[in-house]
């Protein structure tokens, strides 16, 4: 058994496992102060002020291993809901050519951006990509992430789709941070089918999703829909296509350009429509109405120097928002969630409790794993951090550095004073 003992603040964001918090329900985070927390096995036992937790378990809580919190925050483990993180190669070269003027379409419509890192992604091995993303899991998991979403989607091609996905499935097993896998192979069209897209989109439906869903290896189905890319109606033939094999949609949503993503989701069923820059009112409000997931990714925005997702108007209106790093080697390169938090204040307007609200219970709906984690309470999955702040404010107020301290993930300790012990 653990003892997590005494935390300055104890973040449980208590309440919302069946339905995520929106509007003013994203600001009550449910703090205990002096709060503690008891893990038995993998899961959370209890959860409460330190006296309550003593007086209630005192019989066996002195065999316990105590996790200090003093002067600490505990909450829960941060979830990622929106990565490409399975890829080869970086893109610093096409960075300096944005800092230059270029932009991301111009970039990838010359042959690179997606389709740089879908050739270094291919000509990888399993095992390369492997030790790579394993390093990367590493760093999220240093921040504080017990769960991370990860695409596929720089393979176009059934074989090196299948490569992603398997390096995923391999590391959920193999790695402390839980993965949540996406097949997005309609993440780009493939050069090959450049004269003829619908093509692409007809091996996708036809090859590649059967083989997808047949593996198992996928739970969501995921689609570029942006000027140049996908079109509406072809993204709408490939999460209708998902649909029947069981793959839950979601969407890369109003990017660049307004462009019917919001509406799309709200059509299809989507879990969560993600980016949502330039989403339109009427879209916005279908989300709403609907309760579909805004995954908002300001890390985007900030290094593709456009403007940022209406996070205040979202939320006011009633979407359940989440923020995730959408770590890729093109237009989001951080693996840190404590900084995208930051930009969900100074840039979206959003209260640093809504940014925990949204990189934990929230973040948690965006994939389907509310009933296990996202929060602190008895029951659910023993992933927790604890960070070394005197207060939850810290967390978006001490912008690019790493608070954390501590990460347990399923009951075992992996990250003690800011190193990894596992
Ligand atoms: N916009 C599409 N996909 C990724 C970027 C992938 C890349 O540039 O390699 C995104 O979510 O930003
Ligand atoms: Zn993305």
């Amino acid at each position: 058994m653990l003892y997590i003992k005494k935390a300055a603040q104890l973040i449980t964001l208590q309440g919302h496992s069946d339905t995520p918090a929106i509007k003013e329900q994203m600001k009550n985070l449910y703090v205990i102060e002096n709060g503690s927390v008891l893990v038995q096995e993998n899961k959370i036992l209890a959860v409460g002020k330190d006296e309550d937790i003593r007086q209630q378990f005192h019989e066996v809580i002195d065999k316990a291993e105590v996790i200090k919190a003093e002067n600490k925050i505990v909450t829960p483990g941060l979830i990622d809901p929106h990565t490409h993180l399975v890829y080869a190669g970086s893109r610093e070269k096409e960075y300096v050519m944005r800092l230059q003027g270029k932009t991301y379409m111009d970039i990838m419509n010359e042959g690179g951006g997606i389709h740089a890192t879908t050739r270094a992604t291919q000509e990888s091995s399993f095992e390369q990509l492997y030790m790579e993303t394993a390093k990367r899991l590493d760093v999220f998991l240093l921040n504080g992430v017990t769960t991370v979403e990860i695409k596929s989607g720089y393979g176009l091609s059934l074989e090196h789709e299948l490569k992603q996905l398997k390096v995923a499935k391999q590391l959920n097993e193999d790695h402390a941070v839980d993965i949540v896998s996406t097949f997005m192979g309609a993440h780009a069209v493939s050069p090959m089918f450049k004269t003829n897209p619908d093509l692409f989109v007809d091996q996708i439906i036809q090859e590649m999703i059967p083989a997808v869903a047949e593996s198992r290896i996928a739970e969501f189905n995921d689609v570029f829909c942006e000027k140049g890319v996908f079109t509406p109606e072809q993204s709408r033939r490939i999460l209708e296509a998902g649909k029947q094999f069981g793959l839950i949609p979601k969407i890369h949503a109003d990017e660049i350009e307004p462009y019917g993503g919001a509406e799309l989701a709200v059509e299809v069923g989507a879990i969560s429509a993600d980016h949502l820059l330039n989403a339109s009112e009427r879209g916005i409000k279908m989300m709403a109405e609907k309760g579909v997931i805004g995954v908002l990714l300001p890390g985007t925005a900030f290094f593709l120097m456009a403007k940022f997702a209406p996070a205040r108007k979202m939320i006011d209106s009633g979407i359940p928002i989440a923020l995730s790093t959408d770590a890729n080697p093109g237009s989001s390169p951080t693996f840190s969630l404590q900084f995208i938090m930051n930009l969900g204040c100074l840039q979206m307007g959003m209260t640093p409790e809504e940014t925990i609200t949204a990189t934990t219970i929230n973040a948690a709906h965006a994939i389907g794993r509310a009933k296990e984690i996202g929060s602190l309470e008895p029951g659910k999955k023993a992933d927790i951090a604890i960070f070394n702040v005197p207060n939850y404010l810290f967390l978006s107020y001490q912008y690019g550095m790493n608070h954390i301290d501590t990460v347990i993930k399923s009951g075992v300790l992996v990250v003690k004073e800011g190193k990894i012990v596992i």
